[in-house]
């Protein structure tokens, strides 16, 4: 069946509170749903949410180049559709953010063709239903960062990931504050954001060495991969690229140069769903596992992501899945499956989500 038109709603969702990071503080999420139609009634929904903070995507540079895309695709079957995302993708032509979503949309449209979940398209064996997740922690002052951690374990979370800030002893003091707060069992993960310099990660992670930390994203600048090497031998905290996997290629570099213990597998930023599979595959070769987060998009890219998790049999660690109650909205009808830090994956055909065209058009992003 044909694809007969594709359609896209840019939003600008606020966050509940600014969230702070090492690469700024964030108020407002923009992105894009794209809905693609098919013959006969069927459609399907995917989410383009490039973060320029992160990864140098624009929103703007996606919406341009849409309605070529749209061009291109009307008349295609969903296979070749997806095919075409791959070979352009491959071929350097389309941002990540636009193969993510266009290809999320076209699994989804897929998915309700053939009866089946987006993890079961994906999956070789049988998906998992649930998947667990981290509480995320903005960076901030200590007794807020213990305050929050304490209400996520209250909530069931297992697993934190506290974000560091520019500070030097005040990260530790935090670190160490956070630990107290939650007791010994949480796993808890720290992400630098590229925030240090060698000298700095290496001071600041061995004090943080008797706090029994999971890992660190990302301490060291995204080209720095000799750093990450070095710092691997350094410290005995297992080190994370996060802001370094942002395609097939840079993956495997970050496995060929063993920069990494832990690769963080981000849909939006690598450039959709089965790019990410490809990465878990390969890092699989390696032994290092990978962890699939969110990009803080809104409920339907986040959804894909979960799909993704869902599918492979290799993610076991906790994923970066709990950022939709950062957001105003999230986009979708379903209520937020999350809960006592277990996401459950629909088993609905494709996304097993609904758009809630209310929302969107209440966040609709105006053309500035
Ligand atoms: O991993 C998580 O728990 C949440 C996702 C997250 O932290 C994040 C969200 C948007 C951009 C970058 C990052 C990051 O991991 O660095
Ligand atoms: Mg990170």
């Amino acid at each position: 069946m044909a694809i007969t038109k594709m359609r896209w709603y840019p939003y600008s969702v606020p966050f509940r509170h600014p969230f702070t990071t090492a690469h700024g503080t964030l108020t407002m999420r923009e992105g894009a749903i794209v809905e693609v139609f098919v013959e006969g009634n069927g459609s399907g929904i995917g989410e383009i949410a490039p973060m320029p903070e992160f990864g140098g995507e624009t929103l703007d540079a996606a919406l341009t180049i849409l309605p070529s895309i749209a061009a291109h695709l009307s008349g295609r079957t969903l296979i070749e559709a997806l095919n075409y995302v791959s070979i352009q993708q491959e071929a350097g032509e389309l941002p990540a953010g636009v193969a993510c979503g266009l290809e999320i949309a076209l699994l989804d449209a897929l998915g309700k063709q053939e009866g089946c979940s987006i993890s079961t398209l994906l999956a070789t064996n049988a998906a998992k239903t649930v998947v667990a997740a981290n509480a995320v922690i903005g960076a901030q002052p200590v007794e807020a960062a213990a305050r929050q951690a304490r209400e996520a374990v209250a909530a069931g979370f297992r697993c934190l990931k506290l974000k560091i800030g520019h500070g030097l002893y005040e990260e530790i003091e935090r670190v160490a504050a956070v630990r107290k707060a939650v007791g010994p069992e949480i796993h808890l993960r720290l992400d630098g954001n590229e925030g240090w310099s060698f000298e700095q990660a290496r001071t600041i992670l061995a004090a943080c060495e008797p706090f029994a930390i999971q890992y660190v994203e990302q301490p060291l600048r995204v080209y720095d991969l000799s750093g990450m090497y070095r710092l691997r031998q350094e410290v005995s905290i297992p080190i994370a690229a996060d802001e370094a996997v942002y395609n097939l290629e840079s993956a495997r570099r970050v496995l060929d140069w063993q920069a990494a213990d832990v690769l963080i597998v981000k849909p939006q930023l690598v450039g959709g769903l089965r790019v990410g599979q490809r990465i878990v595959y390969e890092a699989a070769k390696y032994d290092v596992p990978c962890v699939v987060t969110s990009m803080i998009e809104t409920g339907v890219g986040l959804l894909g992501a979960l799909h993704l998790a869902a599918a492979l049999p290799y993610i076991t660690l906790e994923c970066g899945f709990a950022t939709l109650p950062l957001l105003a909205d999230n986009l979708i009808c379903e209520p937020c499956s999350l809960q006592h830090g277990i996401l459950v994956v629909p088993q609905q055909p494709g996304l097993g989500v609904t758009l809630d065209r209310t929302a969107l058009a209440k966040y609709r992003r105006t053309i500035q």
